[in-house]
């Protein structure tokens, strides 16, 4: 299946110049939805996986079906202030803007095997964040996934210390 077709490429979004990729046509497709997640799963089947992290908002779209498919638990990264119980914070750069994300204190342990899920690679600036925030919890990074990577911004310079993949580049 080309999943290629099902993301929409919207011009100047949020702002001029940026190229966004959009995956709500994807999300409207069963089988490509499916698709998605058995590709995602397939590496990570003998992992012994025990949690997988998504980040708010669209990592959490496929980063629970991935954590249903591989029967892990899924801890939620969100953006500032919304998480209520005590949190780690970390400030990061986006391709448009600034941003910071959270993460719940008791949300795993030193023995989890974790996997990092977003949809969208293109800074890196997200997904370093969410390594630092990992990182101060001590915990265990077996990989790094997301469904689109965008090339010429080249975020995989700053995760550079573990696995990741991707299923599109663009
Ligand atoms: O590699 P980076 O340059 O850091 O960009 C990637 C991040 O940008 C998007 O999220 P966004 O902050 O737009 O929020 P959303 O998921 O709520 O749309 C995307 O879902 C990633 O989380
Ligand atoms: N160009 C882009 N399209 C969709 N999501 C993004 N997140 C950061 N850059 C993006």
């Amino acid at each position: 299946m080309k999943l290629e077709k099902y993301i929409r490429t919207v011009h100047d979004f949020p702002k001029k110049g940026i190229s966004y990729k959009d995956i709500t046509p994807l999300l409207q497709n069963a089988d490509a939805t499916k698709e998605v997640v058995k590709k995602l799963a397939e590496p990570l089947k003998n992992q012994h996986i025990t949690k997988v992290v998504g980040i708010e908002s669209r990592g959490f779209l496929f980063g629970m079906l991935l954590a249903s498919e591989l029967n892990a638990g899924f801890i939620p990264i969100r953006k500032l202030g919304k998480l209520p119980f005590d949190v780690e914070s970390q400030s990061y750069d986006l391709e448009y803007g600034t941003d910071q994300i959270e993460i719940h204190r008791d949300a795993l342990n030193v023995n989890d095997r974790l996997v990092i899920h977003d949809d969208v690679l293109a800074t890196g600036g997200t997904a370093q964040a969410a390594c630092k925030l990992i990182n101060k919890l001590g915990g265990n990074i077996i990989e790094l996934n997301f469904l689109i990577e965008l090339n010429d911004l080249k975020g995989k310079e700053k995760i550079i210390e573990y696995p990741y993949r991707s299923l599109l580049n663009y």
